[in-house]
């Protein structure tokens, strides 16, 4: 064969590991290339019927800046911030009404891709949804408002592609770049637990399921 299209289709390099293939990031970090991409018209409709319940909203920091970040949540406790600073709340305080409950698609793409990663039994009660419109960003922090580090956080990426970065335990840690892309699941716990991490300003771009925006859902134990 001397075309080397077809050659590859013929000799595949068996010891390439497959594109879908669990990626060690760090030591209790893994991302699953893809893991949702077979669930995405589930997760959508899901999406959007929380949605339709708990509407997208730009919280306020305690510095009283608005976040770049429109944000939702599904499950028991729900992800606030406000003049009084971050915190779970079981009570969507635009409603006045408990959060909607984690549509099943959710959760057991949440407990799936944990055990995975090697967090066999994570249940988690606390669904973050986070749009970012080109230009949202998300600055480097610590995600340490729950109650138990011994369970993970897993992170599910829809839409326009963006860069996440990794720190260390450190703020000063330079971060890694890892890239993420529609339907990829990053999961980190154990030692990675409480890396520093952050999302750079996503893009201008137009993605046929989210159209111009990446969703992202961090689901967590947080009671
Ligand atoms: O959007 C992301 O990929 C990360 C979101 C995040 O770190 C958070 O919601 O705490
Ligand atoms: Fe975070």
């Amino acid at each position: 064969m001397s075309d080397p299209h077809t050659a590859d289709l013929f000799t595949p390099d068996l010891f390439a590991p497959a594109p879908d293939a669990p990626r060690p990031i760090a030591p209790g970090a893994v991302l699953l290339p893809g893991a949702a991409l077979g669930d995405v018209p589930a997760l959508l409709t899901a999406i959007r019927s929380v949605l339709a319940r708990a509407p997208w909203r730009q919280m306020l920091t305690r510095g009283g800046f608005r976040m770049s970040v429109a944000m939702s949540n599904c499950g028991a406790l729900g992800w606030v911030s406000d003049r009084r600073g971050y915190r779970y709340s079981p009570i969507d305080p635009d409603s006045g009404q408990p959060w909607p409950a984690m549509p099943a698609v959710l959760q057991d793409l949440a407990t799936d891709s944990a055990a995975r990663a090697g967090f066999a039994g994570f249940v988690p009660d606390a669904c973050l949804i986070n749009r970012y419109a080109p230009g949202a960003r998300m600055a480097l922090h610590q995600d340490r408002d729950e109650a138990d580090f011994s369970q993970p956080i897993v992170s599910l990426s829809l839409g326009l592609p963006a860069v996440f970065l990794f720190g260390g335990l450190e703020r000063s840690d330079k971060p890694g770049r890892i890239p993420l892309t529609h339907g990829d699941v990053l999961v980190w716990g154990g030692p990675a637990r409480l890396r520093f991490h952050g999302v750079l300003p996503v893009g201008d771009g137009h993605h046929p399921a989210t159209g111009a925006c990446r969703l992202n859902l961090t689901f967590r134990k947080a009671g």
